[in-house]
């Protein structure tokens, strides 16, 4: 039952060959065995998860059943939770306990989804290891001295060791596709503003998306069709009808244009991912798509640009977590002040606080249109690359991250190589594009190599159907790292 599809689980739970509750059992205990190795999780919710898949089963009973009624997930722990704890996985918010559920928790609750409990990721979403949560990293399932990269690093994680038949994350900057790549799942960000960031604790909240993981494009297609929708609560979110998002799946690729950014196969990028990633292409040209070069010329300014957007944003709405209305607050100061910066100072980790810093001097007087304001403009000609490039093609693909899983601690030291982690998946946050990672080869040490696919605005489907298609094809999707 751990490698069975989300449809396959829904076929079987409305068979009644299993109940919900045996199936939330059956991942709680495999989180109970797993979870101290692998640290994908920060909290888990035995006793909710067990009534709120009792509930499911009345509904399944009753005949009121949706296509995830009854399955299990796991919610990354940047979005909130009704009673139960969400902390970003910083120490400013250990013991936040939300009084309201994030729009997608309570669209998956509506949808009779069973949350197993909330994932770890990096602090506030800052970074591409994991390395920087509060309650530690998580750890690769292929190997467990490594990554399994972030921010949503936890999420990946429980679909990869099969804590989690699926699972949310969030994408500011490649915090799907980029752990999706490292750990061998599949990982989407739709479109910027088609899942709700009410209650989503915010980060870059111009470039903050919701997005799902699940071990097969078609898992994906299902979660995110129940993630997504208009919500008047979020000013950001597109008004537009609700999408069923599995709609194409199963349509041939025959005369698929895809479009090969050549920036992305310059230098830069390993051998053996690059290997991966070319026998992906030519899997697809098998299935009948064709191959066009296509250009992206300043995609290369994707992380300078970011690295001032990011952070300018960041440091507002960080500005809120004061010691005051909730999170840490300094046991002991002398004033107002004083309570201020030793709260802040205790709550959050050196890498919020180079942000914070970051951030601070890129708004302030005398800096602001030397760094903000070119950053907008560079965004604006990243996105104008990106729709002159879909004139030419359907979809865009590359490497989803230039390298395989890297050790734990190789590059915590040195900022610059972290954020050169996510050179490939940052453009497209920034042209508020979707994206997907699938697993498409593995490279050095057996690791999994991801598959970037990018789409144009609001193509979702077809990206899922071409994800999809070489799914079909090939097995990659499959592979089970060899943990319990
Ligand atoms: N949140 C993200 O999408 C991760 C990105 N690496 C960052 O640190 O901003």
């Amino acid at each position: 039952m751990i490698e069975a599809s989300l449809k396959d689980l829904a076929a079987a739970l409305r068979a009644g060959t299993l109940s919900s509750v045996e199936l939330a059992t059956l991942f709680l205990d495999r989180i109970d065995a797993l979870n101290p190795s692998l640290n994908a999780f920060i909290t888990v919710d035995r006793d909710g998860a067990l009534s709120a898949a009792r509930a499911a089963d009345a509904r399944l009973a009753a005949g009121t059943a949706g296509p995830l009624t009854g399955i299990p997930l796991a919610h990354k722990d940047v979005f909130c939770t009704e009673g139960v704890r969400t902390t970003c996985a910083s120490r400013m918010l250990e013991n936040f306990v939300s009084p309201y559920d994030a729009h997608v928790v309570s669209q998956l609750k509506a949808a009779g989804a069973v949350m197993l409990g909330k994932t770890n990721m990096d602090e506030y979403a800052m970074g591409s290891s994991n390395e920087n949560s509060h309650f530690g990293p998580a750890k690769n399932p292929w190997d467990a001295s490594r990554v399994p990269g972030g921010s949503s690093g936890g999420s990946a994680v429980a679909v990869a060791a099969r804590l989690a038949p699926m699972a949310t994350g969030t994408d500011t900057g490649g915090s799907v596709r980029q752990p999706a790549a490292l750990t061998g799942v599949t990982g989407i960000k739709p479109t910027y503003g088609v899942v709700s960031r009410y209650g989503m604790i915010a980060y870059a909240s111009s470039l903050d998306q919701g997005g799902a993981f699940g071990r097969s494009a078609e898992d994906c297609a299902l979660l995110l069709s129940a993630m997504a929708g208009f919500d008047p609560r979020d000013s950001t979110s597109v008004e537009r009808d609700t999408e069923d998002y599995t709609r194409e799946l199963g349509k041939p690729l025959a005369g698929l244009r895809i479009g090969l950014p050549k920036e992305f196969f310059a230098e830069g990028m390993d051998d053996d991912v690059r290997a991966a990633t070319e026998a992906a292409l030519e899997q697809y040209r098998q299935l009948g798509a064709t191959t066009v070069e296509v250009s992206l010329p300043n995609a290369k300014l994707a992380i300078p640009a970011y690295y001032v957007i990011a952070p300018a944003e960041a440091s507002s709405n960080l500005s809120r977590f004061d010691g005051v209305r909730y999170g840490h607050r300094a046991p002991e100061y002398v004033d107002l002040a004083d309570m201020y910066s030793k709260s802040r100072a205790q709550g959050f980790g050196a890498e919020v606080k180079r942000r914070i810093l970051v951030g601070t001097y890129v708004l302030s007087h005398g800096y602001y249109d030397a760094y903000y304001l070119q950053a907008q403009k560079l965004r604006r000609l990243i996105a104008e690359d990106f729709i002159a490039a879909f004139t030419h093609c359907d979809v865009i693909a590359g490497p989803t991250s230039p390298t395989v899983a890297w050790p734990i601690g190789e590059k915590s030291d040195d900022p610059v190589q972290m954020y050169l982690q996510d050179i490939y998946t940052i453009a497209v946050n920034l042209a508020g594009l979707p994206g997907l990672s699938l697993p498409c080869g593995t490279g050095a040490g057996d690791l999994p190599v991801g598959l970037q696919l990018i789409g144009n605005y609001f193509d979702e489907a077809r990206l899922l159907n071409v994800a999809h298609g070489f799914q079909q094809a090939t097995d990659w999707h499959r592979r089970m790292p060899a943990v319990g």
